[in-house]
Order: structure tokens, then sequence, then C-alpha cells
């Protein structure tokens, strides 16, 4: 797997995600893994762009999940080709959803996969319709745990802070994680 740390990547092909992912858990795991199942049928190159720190630990003061060095791990375990990582700072959170829709196609890509309710760009204006008037966009549906929840960031840090580390572990899919090896 290749690292692009705060750089541009110029790609001629892709099949892309985007997002935080931080704790790279169940939800994470499988939109990763249809990303990266996409783009060897496509016989292209999968790329996952991701923040440093991850927004809601950069506005919210959020507990970190996963360090950087931890996802890029993870990532690589998942068969991931690229990894784009864009330092989260003013700079960066200033940029306009359209400016972002720029940059993305650098990466050439010939599918976007996200989950529900994508957002990005200054004040989160960007939305899922702005993706898919620039590029084929499809939204993944959503992987909710054995008693129908749905696995999110927030929820593990919930369950973290509540003593509750085994379900947190759980929704971690850690041990799915340890298989690929
Ligand atoms: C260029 C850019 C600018 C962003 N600016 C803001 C912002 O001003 N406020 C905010 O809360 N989030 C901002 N975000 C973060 C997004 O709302 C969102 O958290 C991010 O795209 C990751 O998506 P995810 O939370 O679904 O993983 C920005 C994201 C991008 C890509
Ligand atoms: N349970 C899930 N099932 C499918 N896709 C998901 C799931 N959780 C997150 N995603 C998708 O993964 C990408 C990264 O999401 P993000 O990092 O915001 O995760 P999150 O768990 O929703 O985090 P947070 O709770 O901090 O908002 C987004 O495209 C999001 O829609």
């Amino acid at each position: 797997m290749k690292v692009i740390r705060n750089g541009i990547l110029s790609l001629k092909h892709s099949v892309l995600t985007i997002g935080a992912f931080d704790g790279i858990h169940l939800g994470h795991q499988s939109l990763i893994v249809k990303t990266v199942n996409r783009a060897r049928e496509l016989a292209v190159p999968s790329v996952v762009y991701t923040f440093d720190p991850p927004p809601r630990v950069y506005f919210q003061k959020q507990m970190l999940l996963t360090t950087v060095q931890e996802k890029l791990v993870f990532l690589r375990k998942l068969g991931v080709d690229y990894t784009v990582i864009a330092n989260f700072d003013t700079y960066f959170l200033s940029k306009s959803a359209a400016e972002f829709i720029e940059e993305l196609k650098s990466l050439a890509p010939h599918e976007i996969w996200i989950g529900p309710d994508f957002q990005f760009g200054k004040g989160k204006t960007g939305s899922i319709k702005d993706l898919s008037e620039q590029f084929n966009t499809y939204t993944f549906p959503v992987v909710k745990c054995s008693k129908g929840e749905i696995i999110s960031s927030t929820r593990i840090r919930k369950l973290l802070g509540n003593q509750q580390q085994q379900l947190a572990h759980e929704l971690l899919g850690r041990n799915r994680l340890q298989k690929i090896d």
C-alpha cells in the first residue's frame, strides 16, 4: 500500500472511498472491502481518502480510537492500494465542497463508495448529491450490530466511556482483522 500524506496523488483510474474512518470498525471495514473488491473487478487501484485528526476529534475533542499508524496497518490488511491522508487543519477545513471535488478529480475515480449521510467541505455543505453530479457515486448500506443498532465511531466511544469494553471490541471487529493476517 502506498501512503500519500498531505500531497496530491494523480491516478488514471481508481475506485475511491472517503471518510474519517476512526476505529476502522465493522461498518468501515465492510465499506472499504467493497471499495477494494470493486477496484479489483475493474482492475484499477483502490484508494482510501482519510483525515488526520478525524474531524470529530478536531472540532469536538472526542476520543481518538485509532492513531494514523494503526489505521494504516488495518487499511493495508484490508488490501487497499493507496491511502491519502489529508492534514485536517484550518487550511484544509476551509476548502469549499466544490474545491474538494476538484481535487478528487486527480484520482480519476470510476466509482466512489460512501456510507449514508456523507458530508464534506467547509461548513459540511457538500452532499452525496454533489458528489454524484461529478462521479459515479454509490451509497453503501449501513452496517448494524446483531441487535439492529447502527455501528459508528461515536457509539464505540460512548461504549468505551461506559466501561462496555467487550461490545466496543466486538463492533471494532478486531478479531476479523486479525484473521486477515
Ligand atoms: C474539504 C473539507 C472541509 C471540511 N470542513 C468541515 C467543516 O467546516 N466543519 C465540519 O464540521 N466538518 C468539516 N469537514 C468534515 C466533514 O464534515 C466530514 O466529517 C468528513 O468529510 C469525513 O466524513 P465522515 O465524518 O463521514 O467520515 C470537512 C471535510 C472536507 C473534506
Ligand atoms: N455502520 C456503517 N455502515 C456503513 N458505512 C458506514 C458505517 N459507519 C460509517 N460508515 C461510512 O464510513 C465512512 C466514514 O465514516 P465516519 O468516519 O464518519 O464513521 P462514523 O462511524 O459514522 O463516525 P462518527 O460516529 O464519528 O460520525 C462514511 O462514508 C460513512 O458513511
